[in-house]
């Protein structure tokens, strides 16, 4: 019955048709539709359970037991919450892992540089803050050279100060690199501060679409950022006057 298609299109960098997905009868993804652009950072914002991590990984092609269309760039890597690194292989053999053929160290390097972790390459993911570790989560994402990189909550166990710099780290490898980026986070502010484009999804489908037409880098207190932020908000059944006091 799956109509499953996962080859490399051109004109956008995802496109997403009538998908659905089932867990035991339940209906998770209900008929959803979705397109992002070669080179756009989408967020995607939901309350608990709407279904967010089950279309990433459906996008990641971990999950193909679905209904519809989803097609999506054949180079494509995936980050989550948890950087799910191997305790027994030291960062940069983690950076290599799955990796077709049998690469070299040296392709890790430019990578591990690229996250601030050029230092860190021989250490053992046990000895990593959390920090560090979600940074080497997104070196194995981005040594696939994806044109779409899929985040999963990549921020979310991390502290203030260091979420703060590993958002500004993703949002200058996006512009560096170009590629498609779709983020899963609870965060309004991080939305509207990364994305293109930031959308609302409910009960298995996307129920509302905002784009961010403003500069970057992006400030919290600009008061077009402040207007979106609370727009958002309101439309995810948060007071933001109630949420601030
Ligand atoms: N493998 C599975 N088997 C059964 N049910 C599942 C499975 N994966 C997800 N679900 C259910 O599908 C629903 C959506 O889950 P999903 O993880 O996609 O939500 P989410 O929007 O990412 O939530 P959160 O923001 O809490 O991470 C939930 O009710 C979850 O229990």
């Amino acid at each position: 019955m799956a109509t499953d298609v996962h080859r490399p299109v051109t004109k956008s960098a995802v496109h997403v048709e009538g998908l659905a997905r089932a867990f035991d009868g339940r209906a998770v993804i209900d008929g959803l539709r979705l397109d992002i652009a070669p080179g756009e950072f989408v967020a995607l914002l939901g309350r608990s359970g709407c279904g967010k991590s089950t279309l990433l990984r459906i996008l990641a092609g971990l999950d193909r037991d679905i209904q519809g269309t989803a097609l999506v760039p054949r180079r494509r890597a995936v980050a989550f919450q948890a950087p799910r690194l191997m305790p027994w292989k030291k960062v940069w053999r983690n950076v290599l892992l799955g990796l077709p053929g049998r690469p070299e160290r040296a392709v890790t390097e430019r990578v591990l540089d690229e996250v601030g972790l050029g230092h860190r390459a021989d250490a053992w993911p046990k000895t990593l803050s959390g920090g560090e570790a979600q940074r080497a989560s997104l070196a194995r994402a981005l040594v696939r050279e994806p044109d779409l990189l899929l985040l999963d909550e990549p921020f979310g166990a991390l502290d203030a100060l260091t979420r703060i710099k590993a958002q500004r780290l993703v949002g200058e490898v996006w512009q560096r690199r170009g590629c498609a980026v779709l983020l899963v986070t609870h965060d309004v502010e991080e939305a509207v501060l990364l994305a293109d484009r930031v959308l609302v999804m409910d009960a298995g489908r996307i129920v509302h679409e905002q784009r961010v037409d403003l500069d970057r880098p992006r400030g919290i207190t600009d008061p077009r950022f402040a207007a979106l932020r609370a727009a958002l908000l309101e439309r995810l059944g948060v007071d933001a006057a109630a949420e601030a006091a």
